[in-house]
């Protein structure tokens, strides 16, 4: 039974005891065939390890804005009091990959959509590369979620588990029946807001501390602690908080990708490889002092290509010596125009972030590369001669539109044709390729 729940081509709904777990409240979302089969008289069955069924019972939950305001409701994840920058996404779909995003570390996110949890949660699932197929990182990084109406009642072909039991594993803090349109009324207004997220009755909220996640280096935290190589042929990324999707599209295009830790002395070993990529990442880009001084370092010395995405983009300004400030409430969604300055055309992209870049004094040698349609404010920078770009958006979706996912071919492009000109070579590119490996810091020559 526990092999075929890991086999990634079975997929038939391994446990269908899971069906039979769900907590007896009053459910919305889809029903199944099985689900319609269920009963009250019918008895969970015996816990079956990885995916023990969780019981919630219906708790009182409260969400506090630091300006003030209270939303009473109900919890339906891990019983635990959490505090955080509450943002709102207006993404219709995606909550396993945007709460397993790294980017939306110490948050506590509100969900515009209403209905949210009514395709489950997916099992653990591997690509061919080993990466995770249906979540962006190992984890649930954000400090707790915001829902309307929350569906126990899930139905999905990758569903193992629903999004209240799924929370509750990663101690995950969850409330719903919340006017999820006055929140987001007061965050649009106000901006984002320090927040708390407190579950039961006789809490005494003032005991529990707001924290302010943007004063502390959340690049540090999620960042991979040793070298890890993909696909061992030739390009490296700095590590600030990677999705699975950014390695993806790499190695599915043939790189060899290098993962490297946020502050990592990248200019001891940027010869040995083909080009730079910095990868998105959560909170304020200038607690990343070591990142933006190396890439400082390499923008004066690293002739070859480096790109970068949200946090990328905000590291290689700040890199520029450019600067960055708080957007309001920042931009969360996956339907945001960005206008390429290039071509003139409008793409609709994928977003997460709260900070933007300063672009209405750039440096000599740099120009906007994309300006984002609604607030006029920057979506990347691209250096005019030198192969040095980066956006703000995701063009890697997940979840979200894929319109802009040329930009990671154009890199690659870049990066082959460039070492063709340098080695007067054709760049091996792998038909197969070993999937994830660890490398230790030894084997990059110092
Ligand atoms: N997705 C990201 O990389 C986010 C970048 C940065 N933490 C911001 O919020 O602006």
């Amino acid at each position: 039974m526990f092999n075929l729940l890991i086999k990634p081509i079975r997929f038939v709904r391994p446990v269908s005891l899971v069906s039979f777990a769900k907590p007896l409240v009053a459910t919305r979302g889809l029903a199944t065939v099985k689900d319609q089969s269920f009963t009250l008289n019918k008895k969970p069955p015996p816990p079956t390890a990885p995916y023990a069924p969780v019981y919630n019972k219906p708790t009182p939950a409260t969400l506090k804005l630091k300006s003030g305001q209270v939303f009473s409701g109900t919890s339906f994840g891990a019983n635990v009091h959490v505090s955080g920058e509450a943002v709102f996404t207006t993404s219709l779909v995606g909550y396993p990959e945007s709460m397993t995003d790294p980017s939306y570390r110490g948050q506590i996110l509100v969900f515009t959509q209403p209905l949210i949890g009514n395709y489950g949660v997916p099992g653990i699932f591997k690509d061919e590369y080993g990466l995770l197929k249906f979540f962006e990182s190992d984890r649930i990084h954000c400090e707790g979620i915001v829902v309307s109406d929350y569906a126990s009642r899930y139905s999905h072909w990758t569903a193992v588990e629903s999004l209240g039991e799924w929370c509750t594993r990663f101690g995950v803090a969850a409330i719903s029946g919340v006017d999820t349109r006055a929140i987001v009324h007061i965050l649009r207004d106000q901006g984002s807001t320090l927040s708390k997220l407190c579950i039961g009755e006789n809490t005494d909220f003032s005991k529990i501390p707001y924290s302010d996640p943007n004063e502390r280096n959340l690049v540090a935290e999620v960042s991979t602690a040793v070298p890890v190589s993909y696909n061992p042929f030739g390009d490296v990324r700095i590590d600030c908080g990677v999705k699975n999707n950014i390695i993806r599209a790499l190695v599915k295009r043939g790189a060899a990708v290098t993962v490297l830790p946020w502050n990592f002395p990248i200019n001891k070993v940027s010869d040995q490889f083909d080009g730079i990529f910095i990868s998105n990442g959560p909170g304020n880009p200038t607690k990343a002092v070591d990142t933006i001084k190396n890439m400082r370092q390499a923008l004066g010395s690293f002739q070859r290509p480096i790109f970068g995405i949200c946090m990328g983009n905000l590291i290689l300004g700040l890199a520029a010596g450019l600067d960055v400030y708080k957007l309001r409430f920042g931009n969360r969604g996956h339907n945001v125009p960005a206008l390429n300055m290039l071509d003139g055309k409008c793409q609709i992209t994928s977003q997460n972030h709260g900070y933007a870049l300063q672009d209405n004094n750039l440096p000599t040698g740099w120009t906007k590369y994309y300006v984002n349609a609604n607030d006029g404010s920057n979506e990347g920078i691209r250096h005019k001669t030198l192969p040095f770009k980066s956006v703000q958006f995701h063009p890697e979706a997940k979840g979200g539109p894929q319109d802009t996912e040329f930009l990671f071919e154009e890199f690659l492009s870049n990066v082959r044709a460039d070492k063709t000109q340098r080695e007067g070579i054709k760049t091996f590119v792998p038909e197969t390729f070993v999937s994830q490996s660890q490398v230790s810091p030894s084997t990059l020559r110092d």
